[in-house]
């Protein structure tokens, strides 16, 4: 039974949570978590389905209000703007206000502050990589709707507003800074080749434009007035220009590289800003908010599992809820690793990814907690798992396009398998494992899949399956709504085994995995209805009850595919096997 999307009783849940047996410290916390998380469902909708759940499940009443009084803690007095004439904001992933160093640097340094977005098309209609799927899906494009919607209304509250152009920046902002005299373009600075390509052409087109009162003499690098191009280094925790390495020797083992930021730096003050960022120059047409098929990408509308809110207003709210509201903060490391629900780990990474959430505001909200409630271990794992975060947008100013490339960062050889069958029963969740094919239905039914289901996910397709690891990373690219080139491809080539770092070598059993994450299938049996009839212990291995294995397990497969050999299965699957024996922990 569809577990978080029921109401329950306190008594049913007595009856999921027998004492006399033993039950393990993550399955009794993922059941509480659940538990509560079906309470507040059943407060609006008592004992009716509830087939999709909002993130943050808050009324817009309570969003709002949380709004105001997280920018009213981020408001001063105290900052003063000493600059002259207008500089433009060109937001990119950073649609933000709260703790937004490029706006914070650009106000202070003009008279006034021009925002801008442009929509453009190699984001929304351009393709992957290497294998073609559609860069941003529509749930994701949909989840930036709401983002710009958002961040237009919060810098509206704020005496500024935001000015939409569809096309290409380094053509749009050039012509803006050219028409509004601006001395400066203020934007957050990128690591990966696609963004870094389109801040030089910017740069470059910039140095082309001759501010009205100049000479009008140029020289190849463009007037001696022209307007700049002020990259802002924003989105991580740890300050770039605060590591105690430089880029080019950060350590390539990730514990190396936390230990050594945690103490050899801090990490810097959120910005606080003035309340009115105004005056906002005289603009004819902001220019409105894209829809969904504006942006040329279909619509999808999600039915089932979580439906993420984009936006500011949204990601502040969830902070609000899973550190304040709902107290889950206190039992974070117990229940990381769930995959049910919207509560067992944060769910900031949407807006984090989008830029609608400051990582430093994080720290700061965990500080709070952890001076005001609780300080234990669970609370500062949050704080751990953004070190990852930022550990890989840092490995990815190391490494450059390595990240994209088969062999990644060591550039590994070995022979991957592009079989368009064994990919395409991956992508569909038709594989014949429930916890595959469950994740899989997650993601593309709402654009995310947990931290868990990633991993085992991945270890499937390119360990079991034998597939190019690219493949997997693209399918992710176009589906993920916290899709970040850093976190997704770095995760990607750890879990193919050619990552940075050559320790990161891990299979990922799927029995292990689902007896300890989903031991009475309810994950599974939520994605995959027709599960639901089976014995609890059998969801997970339905056999013959299900569909047909589409590969056997690289080890042990205690439910079946006889009659196929790995070496025959591989034959008739085009699975070359490896050029390089692993050296593969089993998990
Ligand atoms: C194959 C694969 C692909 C991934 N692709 C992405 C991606 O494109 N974008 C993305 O943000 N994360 C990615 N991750 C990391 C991780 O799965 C998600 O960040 C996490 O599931 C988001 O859920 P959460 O916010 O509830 O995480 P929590 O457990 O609440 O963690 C808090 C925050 O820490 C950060 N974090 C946690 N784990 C990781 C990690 N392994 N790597 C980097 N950051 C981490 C995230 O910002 C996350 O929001 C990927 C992981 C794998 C295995
Ligand atoms: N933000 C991003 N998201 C997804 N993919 C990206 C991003 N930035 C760069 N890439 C990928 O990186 C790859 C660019 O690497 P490519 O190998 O073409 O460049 P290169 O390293 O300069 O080339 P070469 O290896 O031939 O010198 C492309 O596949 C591109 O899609």
């Amino acid at each position: 039974m569809a577990i978080f999307c029921h109401t329950l009783s306190s008594l049913s849940l007595k009856k999921l949570i027998n004492p006399s047996k033993p039950t393990s410290t993550f399955t009794y916390i993922n059941l509480h978590i659940r538990f509560q998380a079906m309470n507040s469902i059943s407060d609006s909708s008592s004992s009716s389905k509830v087939m999709c759940q909002l993130v943050p499940g808050l009324d817009t009443n309570e969003k709002e209000s949380i709004l105001d009084q997280t920018f009213e803690r981020y408001t001063s007095k105290m900052v003063k703007r000493n600059g002259k004439g207008t500089a433009i904001v060109w937001f990119r992933n950073d649609l933000r206000v709260l703790d937004n160093e490029v706006l914070f640097k650009a106000w202070v340094n003009s008279e006034s502050v021009l925002p801008v977005y442009c929509v453009d098309p190699r984001v929304f209609q351009a393709s992957t990589g290497y294998f073609g799927f559609p860069k941003t899906g529509g749930l994701r494009g949909q989840f930036i709707v709401e983002c710009l919607v958002d961040l237009k209304k919060n810098l509206m509250t704020r005496g500024l507003n935001l000015l939409i152009r569809h096309g290409k920046p380094e053509e749009i902002i050039p012509a803006l800074a050219k028409d509004f005299a601006s001395h400066t373009v203020y934007a957050q600075k990128e690591t990966c080749s696609e963004e870094v390509n389109v801040e030089k052409l910017v740069s470059k087109a910039l140095r082309r434009v001759h501010p009205p009162h100049s000479t009008g003499i140029s020289t190849s690098q463009g007037s001696a007035n022209s307007p700049t191009l002020q990259l802002v280094w924003g989105g991580t925790m740890y300050h770039l220009d605060d590591l105690p390495f430089s880029t080019n020797s950060i350590p390539d083992v990730y514990t190396q590289f936390r230990k050594s930021v945690e103490a050899k730096c801090s990490i810097r003050s959120c910005a606080k800003i003035s309340m009115s960022l105004g005056p906002a120059p005289r603009v004819e047409d902001w220019g409105c908010v894209p829809s969904i098929e504006q942006l040329g990408l279909q619509p999808q509308e999600v039915s089932k599992g979580m439906r993420f809110l984009g936006g500011e207003t949204a990601a502040l709210s969830r902070v609000h809820e899973y550190f304040w509201k709902k107290d889950f903060l206190k039992i974070y490391k117990e229940t990381r690793n769930g995959m049910l629900g919207p509560d067992y780990s944060t769910k900031f990474s949407p807006w984090l990814a989008s830029g609608s959430l400051s990582p430093r505001f994080i720290y700061e909200e965990v500080k709070r907690y952890e001076k005001g409630r609780l300080a234990n271990d669970t609370a500062y794992w949050v704080l751990f798992e953004l070190i990852w975060r930022d550990y890989f947008r840092f490995i990815s100013f190391k490494y450059g396009n390595s990240i994209f490339h088969i062999g990644g960062p060591r550039n590994v050889v070995r022979r991957w398998s592009h079989d368009q069958r064994l990919f395409d029963s991956w992508r569909n969740g038709c594989t014949g494992y429930p916890l595959i094919d469950a994740n899989m239905k997650e993601l593309s039914a709402t654009g995310f899949m947990s931290n868990r289901g990633r991993q085992i996910v991945c270890s499937f397709l390119v360990r079991d399956m034998g597939i190019d690891w690219r493949m997997g990373a693209e399918w992710f690219e176009t589906f993920l709504l916290d899709y970040d080139p850093c976190s997704n491809y770095g995760n990607w080539t750890y879990g193919a085994g050619v990552g940075n770092d050559p320790r990161e070598d891990r299979y990922f059993s799927i029995p292990k995995q689902a007896q300890a994450y989903d031991p009475e299938g309810e994950y599974v049996a939520y994605w995959l209805p027709q599960l639901q009839e089976l014995p609890k212990e059998k969801r997970n291995f339905p056999g013959k009850l299900y569909m047909e294995q589409i590969v056997p397990l690289k080890f042990g497969n205690p439910n079946g595919h006889r009659g196929q050999d790995r070496a025959s299965a591989a034959r008739k699957t085009n699975y070359g096997g490896r050029g390089r024996k692993t050296n593969s922990r089993t998990s």
